[in-house]
């Protein structure tokens, strides 16, 4: 039976946005909806049937089984793509599109996208990969040293830390409205990342090695699909920060390593090469940084606040082991301030807002419901150990109509 494996209450979720408009001949209509007009067909004599619907959402229950008896049973496919092979094919294809002599660059931030794709350019082509992590001044508590340790001393990947924290703050000065640091961040870390590329290229000449011909991108296949089939609204909801915008004048080909791949699949990836857990399972972070998590101006101090407040929140989300539960988390500093009493002190201070969402795709979002007595250590240790913070609130709004960051 083809459909044995799936469950009794089988729902899948139609889209009208996309329809069929007509149907070959010898098929009859079997079902409609109200603006479905060929929601399921049949042939009219052979055991042939067509139903519009998209397996691959999670609102489908059962999608994935669906999809497997499609490919499996009915067409017949045999199972023999695995990872450690991908491994291998991918390091003999960037090796013949590098060559022996070409040197490559990229930008890593330190999330699991970019660091994969690194791992995998250091193991075919080692050290004529250059990666480059900007250091903006706005990344978590201990989070470059953390790349550090991780990417160069384990890993062994060609990595410079470019410290820009003192210009990306002095650009951000005085600015409070949240598209605006979004741009003056992507921007000065373009002009950083330059730079950097720059001097990598005159080594390279003043050494009599080739000049930089590539540049490695951690796309992943989500993302090619964003890009091929809409390019419209998502992208002006807030202006993206990747390396995609660098100067044309650069004229350097991409390689994309992980264009094929969905994020569960390059974490598994990333396990394989030999990653800790910690870099594989990392929520994910905005280029941006703390910068979009701190409402109103950014300045040193309120980063200081912001760090020390997330970083609280991560260790206590760690220590009651709902890390992997939840898909995103982090602290953001309100820019509002409360009465409240420390010692026999009144205060007057910052709020702290906590964030934590489950999610499957990041499109939609649920709040996440923690235990209150986890709630309880994380708020009282904030307000203990944060000076400038007398107050911790919980956001309790879900996406839609909330957004997962605050900016
Ligand atoms: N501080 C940084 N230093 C170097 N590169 C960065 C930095 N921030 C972002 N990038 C680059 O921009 C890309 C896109 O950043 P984004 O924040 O959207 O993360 P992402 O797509 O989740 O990827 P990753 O998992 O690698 O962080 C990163 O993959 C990386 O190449």
């Amino acid at each position: 039976m083809l459909f044995e494996e799936l469950s009794n209450e089988s729902k899948v979720w139609m889209s009208h946005g996309d329809q069929v408009t007509a149907i070959p001949s010898g098929f009859r209509v079997i079902a409609t909806t109200d603006t479905a007009p060929f929601a399921a067909t049949r042939h009219e004599e052979k055991p042939l049937f067509g139903i519009q619907f998209h397996p691959e959402v999670t609102h489908s229950i059962d999608g994935k089984q669906i999809l497997k008896n499609f490919v499996i049973k009915i067409c017949q496919a045999s199972q023999k793509w695995t990872m450690s092979e991908f491994i291998g094919k991918e390091i003999n294809r960037i090796r013949s599109i590098v060559g022996d002599k070409n040197q490559v660059i990229g930008a890593v931030s330190g999330g699991v996208d970019s660091s994969v794709a690194a791992k995998l350019m250091h193991l075919a082509i080692g050290d004529r990969f250059h990666g480059i992590l900007v250091d903006n001044g706005v990344m978590r508590h201990l989070e470059c040293e953390q790349a550090k340790q991780m990417l160069v001393d384990k890993m062994g990947i060609n990595l410079k830390i470019a410290n820009a924290s003192d210009r990306f703050l002095s650009n951000l000065a005085g600015i409070t409205e949240p598209e605006k640091k979004r741009k003056i961040i992507g921007n000065t870390f373009i002009d950083v990342f330059e730079e950097e590329a720059k001097a990598i290229d005159d080594a390279c000449a003043a050494s009599g090695t080739p000049p930089i011909e590539f540049l490695l991108q951690g796309t992943l296949y989500p993302d090619v699909i964003e890009s091929i089939s809409f390019k419209g609204p998502s992208a002006t909801i807030k202006t993206h920060h990747n390396v995609g915008g660098l100067k044309e004048n650069m004229k350097l080909k991409l390689i994309e390593p992980l264009r094929e791949l969905f994020k569960d699949e390059v974490r598994e990836l990333g396990r394989l090469l030999g990653m800790d857990d910690d870099l594989v399972w990392r929520h994910p972070f905005p280029g941006p940084g703390i910068a979009i998590r701190i409402l109103g101006e950014v300045t040193k101090e309120q980063v200081a606040i912001a760090r020390k407040a997330d970083y609280i929140y991560i260790e206590e989300i760690k220590k009651a082991g709902l890390y992997r539960q939840i898909a995103q988390a982090y602290a953001a500093l309100l820019p509002v301030k409360a009465v409240g009493v420390k010692g026999d002190k009144r205060t007057y201070e910052q709020m702290i807002c906590l964030r934590a969402v489950e999610t499957s795709d990041f499109m939609t979002a649920d709040w996440f419901p923690f235990p209150y007595d986890v709630l309880k250590r994380i708020s009282s240790r904030i307000c203990n150990e944060v000076e400038g913070v007398n107050r911790v609130v919980y956001d309790v709004s879900s996406k839609p109509p909330a957004t997962i960051e605050l900016e």
